[in-house]
């Protein structure tokens, strides 16, 4: 159809409600527009219906509109733009002879295609505001288009201090709408606020860029004034950050990701601000392709979200990945180890406590990792080895929002975000009682299981590798790889302790080295042993033999290394049993789960595996 070309009406706005209803726009514009007037359009912005009262607005009769474009009408400026790309505006400006006029627009969509739209009229906007100049009309014309799209807050006033222009994202700060805020004095428009600063801009002609308390929160603002030929013609407005906090979150990551030498600085010159991101889970198999899609599909959602995998497979570091990639990437990740934390801890390390609150507390209290987190994410790893008390008590803040320190009675607000990570079976514990049901479903909204590093064999090389240029920065060495004898030990050896066991290995090798290859005696010895016609010496191993252990050690090794030998393959055996369950190991050796921690630390190859 072309422009001016009459339509059959009738037909089209019968096809146009229906479609509307589809869309959902048509119940809100109706109800928002109030005595606003409604235009109907094609999908080439020809008029397909409109009242009495749009054509009152514009300024001519009805009929002598209909199927015609409305850019011949009225001069949408870039405006025009939007509408034939299908974007929404609201409260934007269009100008109809000498009148101008408040609008909104919504595009109607018919499978994915762009069909028509609705433009409302809102109203003619005072008088006082065309006292702009023609220089300040035209730039507000063009700065239509883009002010409703722009996230940052943006308000521009004319010479007399008078809003002619503020989009959506500012009047949001004031809890007002743009359409309350046009034709209003800056003073008048801005209610429980400091004066604006505009005005004073305009005087000194200088730009300024300070903190400005709006409407109860403090902002981030920049003004400018707008000057043509030497002459003020107005002032324009931008508020940068809607809270102050977040420049300081920002401004401590810059400097520790500046800080630290590597990898973080490594990162951070990559573009990245974060210790880790979805880029840092290394591996090219479909199962780490599958789950990194996975990952950034969750990761803007609020939803909690459990990760689940064998000892080292990489939870942790998804659980940063997935802040990363979530809104709440610029606010803190703060980690909880649920299983090495005692329990009579754990309450006042999550909640905090409030002064006073028992003895050896400290004065004043102290902030618990749920409040350090607050708009951030929070890590509970080893969420399984959570007490039962606690899980209650955790599962009364996921569905409260809110949580009480200990020996406090006045709750806090908390928006936080949880990702939980266990290697337990959770559904046995949940049979066993001794994890709760209703907290398993809470925590199991979106379950990601990480493969274990013998079911991707096939990553192992670009891991490797990855961590040999890791540790050629941090040793100062230029290793070129490994031996071909020295894979085939890699390659046999199943990885109980996944990624971290083969980092821990590529350690102790760069420890070891001396040539430009790794080689086999550069491996752990309980690793080499694993290869047939190993030569090296051996440590005591699981299943050898104690007495024949001793007799070939004495004289070469002192006791103390002798015990830290038994002692590393009591823990080994004692995890196995326990399938990793690192509280039901401690249970078997009669120490406390910390306690056990401690002794794992003293063993890389062992820790947390
Ligand atoms: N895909 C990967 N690419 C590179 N490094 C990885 C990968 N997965 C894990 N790592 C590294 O392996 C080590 C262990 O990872 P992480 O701590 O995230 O494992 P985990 O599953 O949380 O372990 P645990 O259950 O014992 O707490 C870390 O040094 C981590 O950076």
């Amino acid at each position: 159809m072309q422009a001016g070309e009459p339509r059959n009406g009738k037909q089209v706005v019968m096809d146009q409600e229906e479609i509307m209803e589809r869309n959902g726009a048509s119940e809100n514009m109706h109800k928002k527009a109030g005595e606003a007037g409604i235009i109907r359009l094609d999908a080439e912005l020809g008029i397909v219906s409109l009242d009495e009262t749009s054509g009152s607005l514009i300024g001519s009769p009805p009929e002598s509109l209909l199927g015609r474009r409305i850019d011949g009408i009225v001069d949408l400026a870039n405006l025009g733009k939007l509408m034939h790309n299908g974007i929404s505006f609201s409260n934007q400006v269009i100008v109809a002879g000498d009148r101008r006029l408040a609008c909104d627009y919504v595009p109607i969509v018919e499978d994915d295609r762009i069909v028509g739209g609705v433009l409302t009229v809102l109203g003619v906007l005072p008088k006082e505001t065309d006292g702009s100049s023609d220089d300040l009309k035209e730039l507000l014309r063009s700065a239509g288009a883009f002010m409703d799209l722009d996230y940052h807050g943006i308000i521009i006033l004319d010479r007399n201090g008078t809003v002619v222009m503020v989009n959506q994202s500012f009047a949001e700060v004031l809890d007002a709408t743009p359409q309350t805020m046009i034709g209003k004095h800056v003073h008048q428009a801005y209610h429980n606020s400091q004066p604006s600063r505009m005005p004073v801009v305009m005087e000194t002609g200088k730009p300024e860029i300070s903190s400005h308390y709006m409407n109860g929160k403090e902002v981030f603002a920049s003004r400018y004034p707008l000057i043509k030929q030497g002459k003020v013609i107005g002032c324009v407005g931008k508020i940068l950050f809607k809270d102050v906090r977040e420049i300081s979150l920002l401004a401590n990551r810059l400097q520790s990701a500046r800080e630290k030498k590597t990898p973080a600085r490594a990162i951070a010159e990559k573009g990245s601000l974060f210790k880790y991101d979805i880029d840092s889970i290394v591996g090219q198999s479909a199962k780490i392709a599958e789950l990194k899609e996975t990952l950034l599909r969750v990761a803007p959602k609020n939803s909690n979200v459990l990760l689940r995998g064998e000892s080292g497979t990489g939870k942790e570091l998804c659980a940063h990945a997935i802040h990363a990639a979530s809104t709440r990437r610029y606010a803190p990740f703060v980690k909880v180890n649920c299983a090495a934390i005692p329990d009579h801890l754990l309450e006042s390390e999550l909640f905090g406590y409030a002064d006073g609150a028992f003895t050896g507390a400290k004065k004043g209290g102290q902030v618990g990792k749920f409040e350090l987190a607050d708009t951030g994410t929070i890590f509970l790893d080893e969420i399984g080895d959570m007490p039962l008390a606690m899980q209650a008590k955790l599962l009364r803040v996921l569905q409260e929002r809110e949580l009480v320190p200990l020996g406090s009675t006045v709750p806090k607000v908390v928006d936080v975000r949880v990702v939980a990570a266990t290697n337990s079976n959770l559904e046995q514990l949940v049979s066993e009682g001794k994890f709760r049901e209703d907290l398993y479903y809470r925590l199991n909204v979106v379950a990601l299981t990480i493969p274990a590093l013998k079911d991707r064999m096939e990553d192992i090389y670009i891991i490797t590798k990855n961590f040999i240029d890791h540790f050629n920065a941090e040793f100062g060495l230029s290793v070129q790889g490994i031996d071909s004898e020295a894979w085939e030990v890699l390659k046999h050896h199943n990885w109980p302790g996944n990624i971290r066991e083969l980092r821990n290995v590529l350690e102790s090798a760069f420890n070891a080295v001396s040539g430009p290859l790794i080689t086999k005696e550069n491996l752990p010895i309980r690793l080499a042993q694993l290869c047939p016609h190993s030569t090296l010496p051996h440590e005591f191993a699981p299943g050898e033999d104690l007495e024949s252990y001793i007799r070939q050690h004495l004289g070469k090794k002192n006791i103390s290394d002798m015990m830290d030998d038994l002692e590393r393959v009591i823990l080994e055996k004692a995890l196995e049993i326990c399938n990793g369950n690192k509280l039901h190991a401690a249970q078997l050796l009669g120490i406390s789960r910390p306690g056990l921690y401690k002794k794992l630390q003293k063993y890389p190859s062992l820790e947390k595996t």
